[in-house]
């Protein structure tokens, strides 16, 4: 479903004009998603993660290299297939309008998109699906925890019926027990929605129990590969360390 193909990107360090001073973030990535799999993204801060979600989402241009989506250059499958690529954010106080209610939250992408009939009806539906009552629709950001406001922000990515969903460190800021209920409802919302997944984290745990690859990124390229059940034979270094943290803190 999803091609990236020989993708770099670089910045300019700040304030400055010479292109000796860029820094090369990501050098020659080269991955596919096939439709319905959950593939997992780590790699430690500073990898490159959020500028290749960025890249994904047509947020931002590659300087060299291609993403495809069902063979299509992303632009043209984004204007055909409008609202079918969403994706969550690991920092859901500022990814929502804090003067907006939870029910204009949610709606705002099919606002957007001039999907105004039985508007909150749809709203309602949405908060089910997230497992949140209707009692939400009124209330505004700063009255919900984080979990729950997760909660929301996962709404309001799968109310455009999206069809390949990043989620970019959308556990990463949670309590450790509400990270294992919001990965419970997006394997739920994986089935019961077809949906394909782009999980960017650092955590190998929520990786393993959501993803069926993972790919390692490190110092701006892919260094390893593995189907989730080979986990445990990464010849990466951040992956072995995060395993025998894993393992250490299991043991
Ligand atoms: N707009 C920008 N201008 C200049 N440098 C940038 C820009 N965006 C990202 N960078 C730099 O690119 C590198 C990669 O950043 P990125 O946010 O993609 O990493 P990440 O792997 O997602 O990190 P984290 O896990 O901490 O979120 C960093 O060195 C960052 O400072």
């Amino acid at each position: 479903m999803l091609k990236v193909q020989n993708v770099y990107k670089s910045y300019s360090k700040a304030g400055s004009l010479f292109r000796k001073d860029q820094i090369q973030v990501l050098s020659g990535i080269s991955f596919e998603i096939e439709e319905g799999e959950c593939v997992g993204l780590i790699g430690e801060s500073g990898s490159g993660k959020s500028t290749l979600s960025r890249l994904i989402m047509d947020l931002e241009k590659p300087d060299k290299g291609l993403i495809t989506l069902e063979d299509e250059s992303i632009q043209v499958w984004k204007k055909k297939n409008q609202g079918q690529i969403s994706v969550v954010f690991q920092d859901y106080t500022s990814s929502v309008n804090p003067r907006f209610t939870v029910e204009q939250v949610i709606t705002e992408p099919m606002m957007i998109r001039g999907k105004q009939e039985h508007i909150k009806t749809k709203a309602t539906q949405l908060l089910d699906r997230v497992n949140l009552s209707s009692q939400f629709l009124n209330r505004y950001p700063h009255e919900l925890s984080g979990g729950q406001l997760q909660r929301v922000c996962i709404a309001r990515a799968i109310s455009t019926k999206p069809r390949f969903v990043i989620l970019d460190e959308a556990i990463s800021s949670l309590d450790v027990s509400i990270q294992a209920q919001i990965l419970d409802l997006l394997k739920e919302l994986k089935t019961d929605l077809n949906l394909t997944y782009l999980f960017i984290a650092h955590d190998l745990q929520a990786v393993a129990s959501l993803c069926d690859k993972v790919l390692f990124l490190y110092k701006g390229k892919i260094e390893e590969r593995l189907p989730i059940t080979e986990l445990a034979r990464t010849e990466n270094e951040y992956a072995k360390k995060l395993l025998s943290s894993v393992i250490a803190f299991e043991a």
